[in-house]
């Protein structure tokens, strides 16, 4: 979004090995085409063991990266753990082992709230729009933590979502489904977050809406901000994917380019229907 961002499309797929079992080899710097290590990626939840309050561990040493330029998708079956890493990684779980760095920060004891002030913008599954206000002061609930003019950036997010600019004066649950994604979108973006985080934003819309809501995506990772998401619809979201994670029970179990997951037999039959 931000013209000054220094980070500029390098969304090229690079030579990488699929991996299972944990993908310590993945993440490759924009520009250099290195492969780097996944502890030097600019967000990474490292390692990642814990559950909700006392309850047992849903994830185990679970790991998941994402470097400027990339979006990285999380895919697997219902109850993998999927939200659950997402969670973890925004800190609205305590870890029990692991850690969370943000671009090179120790980050994993700060509250949500830090967070969004050092630079994440985390969209929730559910929940994720104020429906009784109208489509603009829901951006303009999204830019609380700037004290700067934020009408640049909204102009911006019109830009990129034109619907929402025509509809900005309704109530935001007025809206359909993939509308009212885009307002969770955009309510994130109006932070101008150094990386994105996105939990199913796709989910419950039709196939077309879901094609606009990827090429959307695609549009803003282009600028350079990392989006790290979640998706249901897991072939589609790989075909999208510069890398990929496959979690099951709370474990990594494949990792790979989006590309290289897409053509693994094995993936394919157990979790892409064949
Ligand atoms: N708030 C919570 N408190 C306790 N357990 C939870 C909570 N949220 C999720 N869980 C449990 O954690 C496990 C993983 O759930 P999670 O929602 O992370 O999976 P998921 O992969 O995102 O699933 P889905 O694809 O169905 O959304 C499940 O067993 C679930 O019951």
């Amino acid at each position: 979004m931000s013209g000054s961002n220094p980070y500029q499309d390098d969304r090229g797929n690079k030579d990488r090995t699929i991996t299972r079992e944990g993908g310590a080899e993945l993440g490759a710097h924009p520009g250099t085409g290195k492969v780097m290590a996944t502890s030097e990626a600019f967000l990474v939840g490292d390692s990642m063991t814990g559950g909700y309050g006392k309850g047992p561990d849903i994830l185990h040493d679970c790991t998941v990266a994402v470097n400027p330029g990339e979006i990285a998708v999380i895919v697997g079956p219902n109850g993998a753990g999927k939200s659950t890493a997402m969670k973890a990684v925004f800190g609205m779980l305590d870890l029990r082992q692991g850690s969370v760095r943000l671009d090179g920060e120790d980050i994993t004891d700060l509250s949500p709230q830090a967070r969004v002030v050092r630079g994440m913008g985390f969209v929730p599954q559910n929940s994720n729009i104020f429906t009784s206000l109208t489509v603009e002061e829901n951006l303009e609930m999204g830019a609380f933590i700037r004290t700067d003019d934020f009408s640049g950036t909204m102009a911006q997010i019109y830009d990129l979502f034109p619907i929402l600019k025509q509809k900005r004066n309704q109530a935001a649950g007025e809206l359909s489904g993939g509308q009212r994604q885009q307002v969770a979108f955009g309510r994130a973006l109006m932070t101008q977050p150094k990386v994105l985080m996105l939990d199913e934003p796709t989910a419950g819309v039709s196939p077309i809406v879901m094609d606009e809501l990827f090429d959307r995506i695609i549009e803003v990772a282009r600028t350079g901000i990392p989006i790290l998401m979640v998706e249901q619809n897991a072939r589609q979201a790989l075909e999208i994917a510069d890398k990929g994670y496959v979690l099951v029970q709370g474990a990594n179990a494949y990792s790979g380019t989006g590309k290289e997951l897409l053509a693994d037999p094995e993936v394919r039959k157990s979790f892409l229907g064949g």
